[in-house]
């Protein structure tokens, strides 16, 4: 045990396994078979990654992704192991010769590449040393799976020469009905059968809905820039092309400089795409599943799905691929109404013959959306693992529980649906209940029904969501005919109706979902507005200011090393790994090396430069070096709430067409404003499409400010250097000038050091009703500066006299409300 710890701390820097990494490690040692079943992002490399090191003698992985193989390469490469792969693309014709004398710890190659290889390439290996032929993704071989790869089923074939190697096969996919084939398939020999928990804890999960697609853009901006600001990566999935091509180029009109992938772009594209995703270059990956088996990046800390996945295996395996580093991350997913309503997109395998599996599954995750309670528990009874209590850390378990008694509503919707005749979408029964007169509800007759007209106090989408809960809670059932999906009560639910009536019904307690607990909140006129819970991942370490600079800045050495390597940056060492460095702040090489994923490797070639930048960074902070701390806590599963109070969110959003862009200047400022970047880091921030002025984030934030948004204006003021003595100069150069509307006047009866952005936050800040010296004198309780920025008493002065503008702002247009009198001084300002 003690020898297997020391090799994978030597090369891999870890310091203690992951549950069942050691036992399937001393299997394949003893020669024996093994199916290892783990969750994603659980470890599973480890178990073929540690035997070559120990036995000496060559592990052959076949995978099924090129670029999955160059990447495990490349990083193993950086931790001193001998790693190559074998494929038609492999340039190097001297890989495979030497592959074949066991020259290499780690060979990867495709299973075609496996399938074709010479008998004698494969009795050179053998006698050189193989030590086990791993199959990864293993899922692959099976047609129940999803990703069938017909080369996979050829890949038993190398027992015949193979005969005493062991052969492992790896997959995160479930199902029995998978297990087993890849178990016949592969004729794999009495082997041992793994299979590890697949509850993920650092993930969390949670669901957002909408009726439109507009409504989820604003959404999608707030949770991208949570992370991105923190040089975290966040992957999209969209279902269709059409939406993976319109949310990129919206993403890249508000200056979020993000990657595209889908089938339908060329490989050349679609190489680079993902390339540049993994070395970090874009931070934001707006994809179809295309992007899918092989996304080996560790530190994604996000997975939004834009519109409901059509299998609820395959959302598993999606956003499983955020968080794979076990740092807190989060899934989100965003699902219209209106995907419940239509079957014909999830149904296309309808064609194939394979309807009920497609439906099946995508109802699944039908229920998954509607739930109220804990998301984790329901994906985890789903792959048959008991879960013991809830969570704590899914949107449901984390916002206020809000159960009632829905026994009156769930009475109406469960006869209409009854009475309708069960020949009817959704839509039919609620309009009955709404009290609707269109002309297929009187053709019918349903406005003679006793229950028309009684559900008219809840819109519609609250009766959709009331449905959901129904049909989670087992009450009723849905079928699906020639594409449409039809909503009859189940025998439950006609035991509900038969115990209750109208008068006098048993109490029926369900979790509301949040929309339907926003929309009741929003009619008592008590909504919470932007108040959800979430958390940036970088409030979870409990830095310090200047250990967050210092985390920064060694983010940005780990780009460089990585760039100068031809690398990724997680090749390089791990987001955990840097935190620890942050943390600790080492002052020798025995420190640097004793710190929990620091291998011999990286010490060995990085490690002076990275002490040398650590004690140079750490001087600069005043931040002492060889902390005391050793164990570095990081939260994972309770997220911390980020509070949006000041984030202006109108109750109905306009967007009069998509493709409008909106707030460029609103995302600067929450940049600013809620994520403490500096001006200068803002506009030159890696996940812009293209770089802008440093003025030009001034004047975007005291927009934001003139447009009611909060500003911490000492530190405003702090940034910009604008100090009491300046403010009065440009008080008194005003004065002399006579008029506050042109900038270039005041500016040239102002010292050279006094910056267009100086004046320009003097006449807003006074616009407000603020002077400078109120706003630097202010200071809180605990002898900090803090924020003066009044955001009612902003939000009063706009509204007085808000007029529209657009204006062209170097890389986009900006629309914003402002002011008049601004307005003028910005458009004629040209610094
Ligand atoms: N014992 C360990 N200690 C710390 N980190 C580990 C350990 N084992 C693996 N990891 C890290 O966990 C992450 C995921 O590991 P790995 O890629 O092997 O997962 P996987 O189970 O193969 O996932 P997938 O099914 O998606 O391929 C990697 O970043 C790896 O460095």
């Amino acid at each position: 045990m003690l020898f297997l710890l020391l090799i994978s701390q030597k090369y891999f820097g870890y310091s203690h396994f992951r549950p069942y990494q050691k036992e399937v490690i001393e299997k394949v040692l003893q020669g024996r078979d093994c199916l290892v079943v783990m969750a994603t992002g659980s470890g599973k490399s480890l178990c073929y990654q540690i035997p070559p090191l120990i036995s000496k003698k060559t592990a052959v992985v076949v995978s099924p992704l090129l670029s999955l193989m160059q990447d495990q390469v490349m990083s193993l490469q950086q931790r001193g192991i001998k790693a190559e792969y074998l494929s038609s693309t492999q340039s190097n014709k001297s890989v495979s010769c030497n592959a074949e004398k066991g020259f290499y710890d780690i060979l990867y190659m495709t299973p075609e590449k496996a399938c074709s290889l010479s008998e004698s390439f494969w009795t050179n290996l053998l006698e050189a040393g193989i030590c086990l032929l791993a199959v990864d993704e293993a899922h692959c071989i099976s047609e129940w799976g999803h990703d069938f790869r017909k080369e996979y089923k050829q890949l038993h074939l190398l027992h015949d020469i193979l005969s005493n190697v062991p052969f492992v096969a790896l997959t995160a996919t479930v199902t029995e009905k998978v297990r087993n084939d890849i178990v016949c398939s592969l004729k794999l020999r009495e082997p041992q059968i793994t299979i590890g928990s697949f509850d993920r804890t650092n993930l969390f999960y949670g669901v957002k809905s909408s009726n439109r697609f507009v409504s989820f853009l604003d959404e999608l901006i707030t949770d991208v820039l949570k992370y991105t600001v923190n040089a975290g990566s966040t992957i999209i999935y969209c279902t269709t092309i059409k939406d993976t091509e319109q949310i990129h180029e919206f993403l890249r009109n508000t200056g979020i400089e993000a990657g595209i992938y889908h089938g339908q772009m060329g490989s050349k594209a679609r190489e680079e795409s993902h390339r540049s995703f993994i070395r970090d270059e874009t931070h934001v990956m707006v994809a179809t599943i295309a992007f899918g088996v092989g996304i080996d990046k560790p530190d994604v800390r996000c997975v939004i799905h834009f519109g409901c996945p059509k299998s609820f295996e395959s959302y598993y395996q999606e956003s499983g691929r955020c968080g794979r580093d076990g740092l807190p991350s989060i899934c989100w997913l965003y699902f219209f109404r209106g995907d419940f309503l239509r079957a014909d997109f999830y149904c296309l395998e309808a064609q194939c013959g394979n309807q009920r599996k497609a439906v099946e599954s995508f109802m699944v995750a039908q229920k998954y959306c509607a739930l109220g309670t804990c998301r984790r528990n329901f994906l985890l009874e789903y792959f048959g693992e008991k879960s013991a209590s809830a969570c704590g850390n899914c949107d449901n378990c984390t916002r206020p529980k809000r159960e009632r008694d829905l026994s009156r509503e769930s009475f109406l919707l469960l006869s209409c649906i009854k009475l309708c005749g069960g020949n009817f979408g959704f839509n039919m029964p609620i309009d009955v209940l709404r009290g609707s007169r269109a002309k297929k509800i009187k053709i019918n007759k349903f406005d003679k029904l006793p229950m028309h007209g009684l559900g008219k106090d809840n819109s519609s989408n609250w009766w959709k969501a009331l449905g959901g809960l129904l049909l989670a809670n087992g009450m009723m059932l849905t079928d699906v005919l020639y594409c449409i999906i039809f909503f009859s009560v189940s025998p439950d639910g006609v035991q509900f109706l038969c115990t209750s009536n109208t008068a006098q019904q048993k109490p029926l307690m369900l979790a509301m979902t949040t929309e339907m607990i926003e929309e009741e909140a929003v009619d008592s006129s008590q909504r919470q507005i932007g108040n959800h819970q979430t958390f940036t991942s970088l409030d979870l370490y409990s830095f310090t200011e200047a250990e967050t600079k210092l985390y920064n800045m060694l983010l940005d050495t780990r780009m460089q090393i990585s760039k100068d390597n031809g690398t990724t940056p997680y090749a390089i060492c791990g987001d955990q790994t840097i935190i620890k460095i942050t943390k600790i702040r080492p002052s020798t090489r025995a420190r640097l090396a004793n710190i929990d994923g620091v291998n011999q490797h990286f010490v060995a070639t990085h490690g002076t430069m990275i002490l040398e930048t650590i004690s140079r960074l750490s001087q600069e902070l005043n931040l002492q070096l060889n902390s005391v701390v050793t164990t570095v806590h990081i939260q994972s599963s309770s997220p911390k709430e980020l509070q949006h109070s000041s984030w202006i969110k109108p109750k109905k959003k306009k967007h009069s067409s998509w493709k409008k862009p909106i707030k460029v200047n609103i995302v600067a400022w929450r940049m600013w404003q809620t994520y403490g970047l500096s001006f200068g880091e803002i506009a030159n921030w890696p996940g812009r499409a293209v770089p802008i002025k440093e003025q030009t984030v001034i004047s975007y934030v005291l927009e934001a400010a003139q447009g009611g948004c909060e500003v911490k204006w000492v530190r405003f003021c702090k940034e910009i250097g604008l100090s009491v003595d300046i403010a009065s100069q440009i008080g008194t150069a005003i004065s002399k000038v006579g008029a506050r509307d042109r900038l270039k006047p005041i500016k040239e009866e102002l010292p050279e050091n006094v910056s267009y952005g100086m004046i320009k936050a003097f006449l807003t800040m006074e616009e407000l009703g603020l002077s400078v010296k109120q706003a630097l004198s202010a200071t809180s309780s605990d002898g900090q500066p803090e924020s003066t920025g009044n955001m009612d008493q902003n939000h009063r002065h706009v509204e007085s006299r808000p007029k529209k503008i657009q204006k062209v702002h170097g890389h986009g247009l900006a629309s914003t409300n402002v002011p008049e009198a601004t307005e003028d001084a910005m458009m004629r300002e040209k610094p």
